[in-house]
């Protein structure tokens, strides 16, 4: 598991090294905020569900990091947003996901998107996934990395924004994300 971890972690910084130089940006925020200590592996089961397509394994979300690299097994269930509509994701267990996390799209001003997903049930198999979460420290500033278009959010520590995901999940059972750090 170790070795998964380390292995996902560089491709994980490359893959944001690769994304911030489309950009003309220079990437050394991710190599200095992410560390293998700020960054995590979570790996998910899914137990069968006798009322599938009702119930979701995983609720509709954004990831809260700069990206996530996911490998899911052959059952299936990971549903992705495309041009306003849900979409299923094809299982490949050969293959990777990767996902642009909030930090991702607010560092970028947009440019890039945090895709919004979910998971829904299977009616008789068991699905596991891994999923490794690019995250910077907590005291890591969040800001607009351009210079010729005007920042669409304030800047914000990740700390603030764990607190701010937080706190809406407490009070309104749900998440609101990046809307809330608007300008
Ligand atoms: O299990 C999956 O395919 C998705 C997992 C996920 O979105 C997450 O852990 O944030
Ligand atoms: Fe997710």
């Amino acid at each position: 598991m170790e070795a998964f971890a380390t292995k996902v972690g560089s491709l994980a910084k490359k893959l944001a090294e690769i994304l911030a130089e489309k950009l003309g940006q220079n990437w050394s925020l991710f190599q200095e905020s992410c560390l293998a200590s700020t960054c995590y592996l979570r790996l998910n089961r899914y137990p069968p569900c006798s009322i599938p397509y009702h119930i979701y394994g995983l609720m509709p979300h954004t990831d809260s990091d700069f990206l996530t690299i996911l490998h899911q097994d052959e059952v299936g269930g990971l549903q992705l947003v495309k041009d306003g509509e849900w979409i299923s994701v094809k299982p490949n267990p050969q293959a990777l996901i990767i996902n642009i996390g909030d930090l991702f799209q607010a560092w970028s001003n947009d440019f890039y998107t945090s895709v919004e997903h979910c998971v829904v049930t299977h009616p008789s198999k068991e699905r596991f996934s891994a999923a490794y979460f690019l995250c910077p420290s907590y005291e890591t500033v969040i800001e607009s990395c351009s210079n010729t278009k005007p920042s669409v959010y304030t800047k914000f520590s990740f700390r603030e924004y764990r607190q701010k995901v937080q706190e809406d999940v407490q009070r309104y059972g749900y998440k609101v994300g990046l809307p809330r750090f608007l300008v």
